[in-house]
């Protein structure tokens, strides 16, 4: 898959290296949940059905990022994220749209008419609740009149499971009040981070649980506080682990930022500066404030047992 950033208007370069008939499912698709692959799934296929590249529009920063000023609460799946799925998908061509405030005040008419018809695209597939243009004017409907005879629009039906739309909002609900399961099944797949290793405050080997620190690589949605049981690919190979999310009340008093270490299981290595990707498995407890050091190393013992046994493949 080739990422292409583009800014609006387009330039003539642009226009002369990527225009050409092309299958291009649009919207932010941040999660890149159920839904959202059978959206990009319709593009892949009918691409695939009429020998043209497929395509995803998507827009970066998120446009909630950009309208909040700086309020905005982090993307499940940010730009890094979101690449490997769609190519995982089978996208040919990732368009990402540098998303700022003049661009939002973009009619729908110059939307259609100065990127998708100039792109070439033959086909827009959205999600029935697509909006775009200026204060969300434009629907699939306008969509499918400024393309005219130029361009098809599809739209694809909400996605459902058990009788209830699956959304990106949902997810993040679900995540941050420690509804993992929930999330993990509405993405289809395990909440994932990424991150660098840092130090942390050297506390974690005193206490026999070495904790990696992640400094994260880029605004996530944060997840409930707590203790999750997770898979970590370090150094080239996946290892079972359990992460604590949260603001270590045990040992200090007012931290608002929450910090993301991860005790991996049968490891002893120098990690510092590596990256980690860390799957979140499942949500073991709420964290909590210990009247004892002692009590909290027996609570952590009792977290990587338990961790063992949810990640131990199954006989
Ligand atoms: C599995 C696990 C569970 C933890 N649970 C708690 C907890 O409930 N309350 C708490 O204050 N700290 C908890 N911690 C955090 C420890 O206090 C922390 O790992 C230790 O202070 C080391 O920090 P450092 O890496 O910054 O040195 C937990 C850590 C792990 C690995
Ligand atoms: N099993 C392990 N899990 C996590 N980190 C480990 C492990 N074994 C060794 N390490 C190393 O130890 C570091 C964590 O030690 P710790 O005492 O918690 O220090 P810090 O407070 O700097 O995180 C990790 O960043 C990593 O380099």
């Amino acid at each position: 898959m080739k990422t292409v950033h583009l800014t609006y208007p387009l330039s003539a370069g642009i226009i002369r290296e990527n225009a050409g008939p092309q299958i291009a499912a649009i919207g932010q698709f941040d999660g890149v949940h159920q839904g959202h692959a059978s959206v990009i799934g319709s593009a892949v296929r009918l691409a695939g059905e009429q020998g043209v590249p497929s395509a995803v529009m998507t827009f970066h920063p998120h446009p909630k990022d950009v309208m909040k000023k700086g309020n905005y609460e982090g993307n499940l799946t940010p730009l890094l994220e979101k690449q490997e799925l769609l190519a995982e998908l089978g996208v040919d061509i990732l368009y990402v749209v540098e998303f700022s405030e003049a661009f939002s005040k973009l009619s729908p008419q110059a939307f259609v008419e100065g990127m998708l018809l100039q792109l070439g695209v033959r086909t827009a597939i959205v999600g029935f609740d697509f909006r775009f243009g200026h204060k969300g004017a434009g629907d699939a409907n306008m969509l499918r009149q400024l393309g005219g005879g130029n361009m098809n629009v599809e739209i694809i039906p909400p996605f459902e499971r058990e009788g209830e739309k699956v959304s990106s909002s949902s997810i993040r609900k679900a995540l941050q009040s420690g509804e993992l399961d929930e999330a993990n099944r509405l993405l289809g797949r395990p909440y994932r981070l990424r991150g660098v290793v840092v130090d942390g405050d050297k506390r974690g080997k005193s206490i026999g649980f070495p904790t990696a620190n992640l400094r994260l690589l880029d605004r996530y949605v944060v997840p409930a506080k707590g203790v999750y049981a997770v898979h970590s690919f370090i150094e080239g190979e996946w290892v079972p682990g359990v992460m604590n999310l949260g603001v270590k009340p045990t040992f200090q008093e007012n931290v608002a930022a929450p910090s993301f270490e991860v005790h991996l299981l049968d490891f002893d290595r120098d990690i510092y500066g590596k990256q980690m990707t860390v799957d979140l498995i499942s949500y073991i407890r709420a964290e909590r404030k210990f009247p004892s050091i002692q009590e909290l190393i027996t609570q952590i013992q009792a977290d990587t047992e338990t961790a063992e046994k949810i990640l131990s493949p199954s006989p």
